[in-house]
């Protein structure tokens, strides 16, 4: 017979270390909280049993032993006679602190040599320098969040975004991983039921009401399965939303990544094939963060160089979120539409006419206005809604080689959007509609954000990943009529992931790996 379900868990906590339980107060860590370097205020900390006690020892001012919880006291440090510095001693008692345990923040004058010696007279009086994240690992393994919770403390301090602060905060304060605790729970006990059918053995009995089971993993999976496709989006904030420039060559997308970045990132010159390779870089728009990505001049070309740089700019345009089409000329426009045809349907992508300052110089006073292009300013919608009209435009002579356009004589054209595509007008060179480009980039990406509870971290799209596939095998198994104990198997298995994500089940392995990645002090 299969094992139970207690049994799985006993035997697991051989592998596993279980979150609940007791605070325990460990041995004493301390590091430096701040960043390392000179600066007005550095805060040293010490957690575990007997760090107030081992302040005491070396402070002159009040007496910390009597000292109540979240209490600062002003004194001395002293090695001996000799003093070390002047400092404020804040006291938190367990299980009131970050830890949980007995804590003490010390702040000090932020100079290297202070700080140092005050390091080291912690570790003469019995404490050791903590490890990478150890102090945040504490506080998860004494219960003060889960590992979704914890891991958010990581990404909340590498935040450089709007957007990847809250995702952090949204993590911090919960997320998602209160929705999947709840399901969970609901999931041990369908488990524990059917378990103890097996305990009947040969008796046909149905404790699990499996239709009811059925409802459950449904909607276990209406929530996984948004969570599963926010991963690409929640791996954008953090890393940058991929935006390829793509077009011929000598069209100025070197020049409008160099806008873009406002800095001279990638060498312009007239000569058609100048840039070879993919250079990108990052910039914060409008709170999100955007990788934008220079590539080369896309033509038939024999020069094995450029041969492969072509290779790398389709590549660029495939693994983009927002493809910007750039073209100068209607030669240089239809040049982009093979590409365009064989680029996924669903892929987001702005048409940007590029020179248009040469259009503009073109006229004179004499002349019959040809393209008359009047920059506008930007206009919203809505909430986060870009409108990505530019120019108004005046008689056009020519029949365009263009899409068609909506707006007519000196009204304002509409930068039309179809089919996902968008389009401007802009000079590179002269910064002109680049900031209407800026705003559209931004309205794309903001309108692609459906909820704040996004997943962001590969380890949980992971699990979530392993959990969808164990659930599926479960609805197959209701399906198919398999026998109590498979069922059980695979409830297990979908338990087990769920556990993983939110670290009710861990091992120290992955404990160590995911805290290794933190910074000392944290
Ligand atoms: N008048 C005008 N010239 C521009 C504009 N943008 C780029 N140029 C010029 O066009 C030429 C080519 O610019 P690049 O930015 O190097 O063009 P590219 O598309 O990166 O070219 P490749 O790297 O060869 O594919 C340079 O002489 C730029 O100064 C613009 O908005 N207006
Ligand atoms: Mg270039």
């Amino acid at each position: 017979m299969a094992l139970s379900l207690l049994d799985f868990l006993f035997n697991l906590s051989h592998l596993c270390k279980m979150k609940e339980g007791q605070i325990q107060q460990q041995d004493m860590i301390c590091a430096l909280a701040t960043a390392s370097g000179v600066g007005a205020i550095a805060v040293i900390r010490l957690s575990g049993k007997g760090s107030i006690a081992l302040v005491n020892s070396v402070f002159k001012g009040a007496d910390l032993e009597q000292a109540a919880s979240h209490t600062v006291h002003f004194g001395t440090l002293r090695n001996g006679d000799s003093l070390i510095d002047e400092v404020l001693v804040s006291v938190f008692r367990t299980p009131r602190s970050f830890t949980k345990e007995d804590a003490i923040e010390i702040g000090c004058h932020g100079s290297d040599y202070i700080v140092r010696q005050i390091l080291k007279l912690l570790i003469q009086q019995g404490a050791r320098i903590a490890r990478p994240g150890e102090f945040t690992q504490r506080a998860f393994l004494n219960g003060q969040f889960d590992l979704v919770q914890a891991e958010a403390v990581a990404d909340l301090i590498a935040a450089d975004s709007e957007a990847s602060h809250k995702t952090a905060l949204n993590q911090l304060r919960g997320g998602f991983s209160k929705k999947l605790g709840g399901l969970r729970t609901e999931l041990i006990h369908f488990a524990s039921m059917i378990e103890l059918e097996l305990d009947f053995g040969e008796e046909d009995v149905e404790f699990a009401e499996r239709d009811d089971l059925r409802r459950l993993i449904n909607s276990l999976l209406g929530t996984i399965n948004p969570l599963i496709d926010s991963f690409d989006f929640g791996n954008a904030i953090k890393e940058g939303f991929p935006v390829a420039i793509i077009g011929s060559p000598n069209v100025g997308k070197s020049t409008l990544l160099n806008a873009l970045l406002n800095e001279e990132k990638a060498i312009v010159t007239s000569i058609a094939g100048t840039t070879r390779d993919v250079i990108e870089d990052t910039m914060v728009l409008g709170g999100l963060k955007f990788r934008f990505i220079d590539t080369a001049g896309i033509r038939d070309t024999t020069d094995e160089v450029e041969t492969i740089g072509i290779g790398r700019s389709k590549q660029a345009m495939e693994k983009a979120d927002i493809v910007i089409f750039l073209y100068d000329s209607p030669e240089t426009y239809q040049d982009l539409q093979p590409l365009s045809d064989a680029l996924e349907p669903g892929k987001k992508r702005i048409w940007v006419k590029n020179k248009v300052d040469n259009l503009t110089v073109r006229q004179t006073a004499s002349e019959p206005r040809e393209n008359h292009l009047t920059p506008q300013p930007p206009l919203l919608t809505g909430e986060g809604e870009v409108d990505p009209t530019t120019f108004t435009e005046g008689n056009q002579q020519e029949e365009s080689p263009y899409p068609p356009r909506t707006g007519g004589r000196g009204e304002v054209i509409r930068g039309e959007v179809m089919h996902g595509a968008v389009q401007l007008s802009i000079s590179a060179k002269t910064q002109l509609g680049l900031e209407n480009l800026k705003f559209t980039l931004i309205g794309m990406v903001k309108s692609q954000a459906a909820s704040d509870t996004v997943v962001s971290n590969s380890r949980h799209y992971e699990h979530l990943l392993k959990t969808k596939a164990a659930l599926e095998e479960v609805i197959m198994g209701l399906d198919t009529g398999i026998t109590g104990d498979f069922l059980a198997q695979d409830i297990r298995l979908s338990l087990h992931h769920l556990g993983e994500i939110t670290g009710t089940i861990v091992t120290d392995d992955l404990l160590d790996n995911i805290f290794s990645k933190f910074c000392i002090g944290k």
